[in-house]
């Protein structure tokens, strides 16, 4: 089955509420109520009543019965107190309640996130409008990462010819230039997402070297990333350093890595600093006619996704499903 339609299934009639902080955003307005007509979710747009009726009546759409519209400004003093008091202690000695006041007020992105902290909400998707910082900082900030993960990275579900070609790609959306022991944990981070999606991860640590074929820092820290993801995860199938040829085509593999169980297999690809992952990820879409799902966030306690701001409509109806299922995962 469609890696979509699968996810599909397993959140459908569930009443997942996804927050869309976004809600001046056409884009988004029309894939938070296709969302709801299809039962998929429950969705919470953020915005004005005007902002979102305006798009709602520039696209001839009803609201339908299962959304709900927040606008923060207006939210009742009562339920905002709480929602500042929660924001207050979770980031105790970091900002100041005057800060809370404004950003919660204000600037939907965190207010979506305190719904989410306080289970008012079960997920949030942005970023069609705003850059990836600022829609994944109050993530950071308030919903944090799982106890053993350090660093939530981004994945994109990389798909062509109908699903029959499927990768993960990572990190391709957070972390600059991360350590080996970074990098090791996103292997393990984007196995778990790989799995997620019924995929069988073979993950490749990419390089511009393959099994020593070249010498530098850069090398080095992918082939000590490598190692500390094998240990991390000892049943798992993790190989590298691999170039991209030698991690995705069998007959390079089998010449540039003989023996690997990975090579010319590869169907996690983790780059090896942001710079490689982020180009790499829009090279195959733009060029490579792949559908690029995502980012998906990994390693947070509450799932958050940041949408490219190139989304279309639909990216954002899949990216809507895709981190509804993730509510599900343990
Ligand atoms: C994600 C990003 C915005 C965070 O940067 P930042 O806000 O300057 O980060 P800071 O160092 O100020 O940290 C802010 C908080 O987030 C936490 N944090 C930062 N990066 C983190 C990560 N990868 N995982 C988990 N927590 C992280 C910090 O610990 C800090 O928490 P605290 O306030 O409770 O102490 C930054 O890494 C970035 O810009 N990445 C590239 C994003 C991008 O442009 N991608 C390309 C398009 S998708
Ligand atoms: C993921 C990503 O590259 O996002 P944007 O295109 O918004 O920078």
């Amino acid at each position: 089955m469609d890696l979509i339609e699968n996810l599909k299934q397993k959140i459908k009639g569930k009443g997942i509420k996804v927050v869309f902080p976004e809600g001046s955003d056409e884009r988004i307005v029309k894939a938070a109520c296709r969302l709801a007509q299809d039962g998929l979710a429950d969705p919470i747009i953020l915005g004005t009543e005007a902002e979102v009726n305006a798009v709602l009546n520039a696209s001839q759409i009803t609201l339908p019965s299962n959304a709900e519209v927040i606008d923060p400004k207006t939210y009742p003093d009562d339920q905002f107190d709480e929602m500042l008091n929660a924001f207050v202690e979770r980031r105790k000695g970091k900002n100041t309640p005057d800060e809370g006041r404004e950003w919660l007020r204000n600037v939907n992105n965190y207010f979506g996130i305190m719904l989410v902290y306080m289970h008012k909400a079960d997920c949030m998707v942005s970023g069609a409008i705003s850059p990836t910082g600022d829609t994944v900082r109050p993530a950071l900030q308030i919903i944090k990462t799982k106890p053993g993960v350090s660093r939530t990275s981004g994945s994109f579900i990389m798909t062509r010819n109908d699903g029959k070609e499927t990768y993960v790609f990572a990190d391709c959306a957070i972390n600059i230039n991360p350590s080996a022991e970074e990098l090791a944990e996103i292997a393990v981070e984007s196995i778990k997402t790989a799995r997620l999606f019924d995929i069988d991860p073979k993950v490749a640590m990419l390089s511009f070297s393959t099994k020593g074929s070249a010498h530098s820092m850069e090398v080095a820290k992918v082939m000590e990333a490598t190692q500390i993801a094998q240990k991390k995860a000892p049943n798992e199938m993790i190989d590298g350093e691999l170039q991209f040829d030698a991690a995705l085509i069998p007959s390079v593999g089998a010449s540039k890595a003989p023996g690997s169980e990975v090579a010319g297999q590869a169907n996690v690809f983790v780059f090896p600093d942001l710079q490689s992952g982020n180009i790499g990820y829009k090279i195959a879409q733009r060029l490579g006619n792949f559908t690029a799902i995502g980012p998906i966030l990994q390693g947070l306690n509450q799932p958050v996704s940041d949408l490219s701001r190139g989304a279309s409509e639909d990216d954002a109806y899949q990216v809507g499903i895709i981190t509804a299922a993730q509510t599900l995962m343990e």
